[in-house]
């Protein structure tokens, strides 16, 4: 039997694990993978590097259209680059970080990369994990499975303070709440849970536990279809 493509959409917070779990389940199913949190941090890495101010919507606006972002969609090397040049690394940096919170929020930027993402997943043959914060509300609204993230904000700050090598927890916890609150209280496309988006609160969850429950909710959505 011929499986149609499964749409899967993450969203949530920084930290609850959408990342890892995204892309452990599009490879374990064979599915296509979409960092979209990758695409604004490029899109605010290029303001950035070509001097606009981050903190003016109306200049973000103007130049919205110009860089060509293109995001690799395979989960063991997604890749992603900004008019040709590699920007995996470059979009991971403490500023870029402290500002795609701002540059997102400006719905020119917003409509550009949503057509982006709605395009590559069209495309996607076999199916795709998209993680974000607006997928399962704005991007894919008749995705096939929707899954809501959680964690509480100190299991979030110890995981992100692990990565960053023993930053403060305590400033960690108060910068992802503060991105956290500007991502929530946008006007365009804010983080939100979709209606009919699965919530798991993955707190007091092994990341392999949290793997194996969107696995079996995956497989069960298409042994349905
Ligand atoms: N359930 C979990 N338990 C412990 N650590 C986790 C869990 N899920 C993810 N992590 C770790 O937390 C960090 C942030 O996870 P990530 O997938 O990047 O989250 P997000 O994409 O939501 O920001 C990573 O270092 C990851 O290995
Ligand atoms: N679908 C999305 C994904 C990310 N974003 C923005 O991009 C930022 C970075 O997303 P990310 O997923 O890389 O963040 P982390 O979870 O890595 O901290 C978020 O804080 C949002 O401002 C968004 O607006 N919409």
């Amino acid at each position: 039997m011929e499986r149609a493509a499964v749409i899967v959409a993450i969203d949530g917070p920084s930290g609850t694990g959408k990342s890892s779990t995204s892309k452990a389940v599009a490879a374990q199913l064979g599915l296509s993978y979409l960092d979209t949190g990758a695409q604004y941090r490029a899109i605010t890495w290029w303001m950035v590097n070509n001097g606009i101010d981050t903190d003016d919507p109306t200049a973000i606006a103007a130049v919205a259209g110009k860089p060509e972002i293109v995001s690799g969609t395979d989960p063991s090397a997604p890749g992603i680059s900004v008019d040709g040049t590699d920007v995996a690394g470059p979009i991971r940096t403490q500023e870029v970080t402290s500002k795609v919170s701002a540059v997102s929020a400006v719905p020119e930027v917003r409509a550009r990369i949503t057509e982006l993402q709605r395009s590559i997943a069209a495309a996607a043959e076999n199916g795709i994990v998209v993680e974000g914060r607006d997928i399962g509300t704005t991007v894919l609204p008749d995705a096939d499975l929707k899954i809501f993230l959680t964690a509480s904000p100190e299991a979030r700050a110890a995981r992100r303070s692990g990565e960053l090598k023993g930053a403060d927890l305590h400033t960690t916890r108060e910068a992802l709440l503060k991105r956290d609150a500007a991502d929530s209280s946008r006007k365009t496309s804010p983080l939100a849970k979709a209606g009919d988006a699965v919530e798991v609160d993955t707190s007091d969850l092994t990341l392999q536990q949290v793997i194996e429950c969107v696995v079996t909710l995956v497989e069960e959505k298409q042994a349905g279809k």
